[in-house]
């Protein structure tokens, strides 16, 4: 491939914040008709990479290259100008508008009195089309579509400008694995048109079955460009600069403290339901088990969570808490009675951007408090160091803004945020998304040392593996109803739960029809 010239050539690019410097002299080179993962730990630099890349950062020193012609970008629609298009992890389109109108927002086909939306709309099924999304219609509204299709429909109108490069920062955060291959099929299909594809995710699986070439970044410098026949271990051990043996096991960690343990039942919900959101189910928690909730994405699975803390009220079924018959009215209710939920949505649910670390750790805690009884400044750092330091939040700064760390970060700050409550009960949804593999294993350890200290947690996770490494018992969920509960043991694999939800029979969703 190196023979060929790169469409984008970025040489010795910095990029500093007040006390980081989030790029050090970064060099990195995209080729046509490749698909490029951009790899590295929580913080490492990838986004502000993107960012300088895409016209959102103006880059302190270094040089952009696109095809050859050297670029000075102040502004996303100079990098869009250059050919560079952009899908972000919060897709932007406007649902109350039709597919069509999203895909040709901005190009839409002009005739002499207006938008001509008959020739608007076969443009933009041209779009679909290539893309293989000619099932789609343009005249219906986006509302009707999954968000995984809506997600597609981000691509078709990016590739509206006719873009040379295609960038996707976290693409496949919400899709589950079917979803997650539809994508995989269209990528594949542009790279072989000649596009060149930048992608940043965290799940290796992804990287490896998609990418063609990568780079690491660590600490915000280059640490190398390479094939994606990269073993894994050497790429893991790239991206945290130590061998792969600092690495902890845990894999038997869950089971061997699981035998040892004697398991009170703390809240058991019988035939609890919603209507519209999850049928009755029943479910128990054990203090010093961790309980898993599998499924694929729209199963339910967040939906169950919300009745147990109390954020929706079920119509059906009981909640009994210690002993006792319990109904909980809100999450402050809950937290009072030592229920804490972390949220998937860090964005819109959880994290405050404008409020610093510290603030935003001390938070639920202040909340359970109430708010007239302003938590004591060293009560406050003590919380925040002893989270900052468990959790291994980069930088370990409490003044910061928590918008300016990464991603990663602010959710390790959102988990440190409902531990410092200290509950009995932990409810925890994705609460590994978007974090990088280190971390990962950090968030998994403890997850598995509160339980140890006689927590009882509830872990939601699209990612199988993670909950077969970490739960003891794991319910099951497909269309918003409990199909199975099993009891992990050695047999129990990720496959076993895919099994269980392919056998129950229900038709999963076909990206074009
Ligand atoms: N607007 C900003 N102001 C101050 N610091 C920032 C800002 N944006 C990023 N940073 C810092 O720059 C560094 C690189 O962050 P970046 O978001 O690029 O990392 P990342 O590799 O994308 O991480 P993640 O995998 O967690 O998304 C981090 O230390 C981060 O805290």
């Amino acid at each position: 491939m190196s023979e060929r010239a790169p469409i984008v050539e970025m040489r010795d690019i910095s990029i500093e914040f007040p006390g980081v410097k989030a790029l050090d002299a970064v060099d990195f080179r995209l080729f046509p008709g490749e698909i490029h993962s951009l790899m590295g730990e929580n913080g490492a630099g990838k986004s502000t990479l993107i960012k300088a890349l895409t016209g959102v950062y103006r880059i302190d020193s270094g040089s952009i290259t696109v095809a050859g012609e050297p670029q000075h970008f102040s502004g996303t629609s100079d990098a869009e100008k250059a050919g560079i298009a952009t899908v972000y992890q919060e897709i932007n389109l406007c649902t109350n508008l039709t597919i069509g109108e999203n895909v040709m927002l901005g190009h839409e086909v002009r005739g002499r009195f207006g938008v001509n939306w008959k020739a608007t709309n076969k443009v933009a099924l041209e779009q679909l089309a290539r893309l293989g999304l000619e099932g789609l219609d343009p005249t219906k509204p986006l509302a009707s579509l999954s968000l995984a299709v809506q997600q597609l429909i981000a691509i078709a109108r990016a590739m509206v400008i006719e873009p040379r490069v295609l960038v996707l920062d976290e693409p496949t955060s919400s899709l589950d694995a079917k979803e997650v291959e539809s994508l995989f099929v269209i990528l594949r299909r542009l790279r072989d048109e000649g596009v060149a594809i930048l992608f940043v995710s965290h799940f290796l699986e992804q990287v490896y079955a998609i990418s063609d070439r990568l780079t690491v970044l660590r600490n915000g410098q280059f640490e190398g460009e390479y094939p994606a026949d990269l073993p894994r271990s050497v790429l893991i051990s790239k991206m945290i600069g130590k061998e792969l043996e600092a690495f902890r096991s845990i894999d038997m960690t869950a089971q061997a403290s699981s035998a040892q343990r004697h398991e009170a039942t703390i809240l058991d919900a019988e035939g609890l339901g919603r209507k519209g959101s999850i049928m009755p189910t029943d479910i128990s928690l054990q203090r010093g088990a961790v309980v898993g909730l599998a499924g694929l994405l729209g199963s339910g699975r967040t939906e169950l969570a919300r009745l147990l803390y109390g954020a929706d009220k079920a119509d059906t079924g009981t909640i009994t808490l210690r002993g006792k018959r319990t109904t909980l009215g809100s999450p402050v209710a809950a937290l009072d009675q030592r229920i804490a939920f972390s949220t998937e949505n860090r964005r819109d649910e959880g994290i405050i951007g404008d409020l610093t670390v510290r603030e935003n750790l001390v938070l639920a805690v202040q909340a359970k408090r109430g708010w007239m009884r302003p938590l004591p400044r060293k009560e406050q750092d003590r919380i925040v160091a002893k989270y900052i330091e468990e959790l291994g939040v980069r930088p370990a700064d409490p003044e910061r803004l928590i918008k300016n760390l990464s991603g990663g970060n602010q959710q390790k700050v959102l988990l440190g945020r409902w531990l410092a409550t200290e509950p009995e009960i932990l409810i925890l949804d994705e609460p590994t998304r978007g974090i990088d593999i280190g971390a990962k294993a950090d968030i998994q350890e403890t997850v598995l040392k509160l339980a140890d200290e006689g927590v009882a947690v509830l872990f939601i996770s699209s990612e199988l593996d993670e909950v077969v490494r970490i739960c003891e018992r794991i319910l099951v969920l497909k269309d918003r109803e409990k199909i199975a509960e099993i009891e992990n043991g050695p047999d129990v694999t990720s496959q076993t739960i895919v099994g269980i939800i392919a056998d129950h029979g229900a038709v999963v969703e076909e990206v074009a029809s």
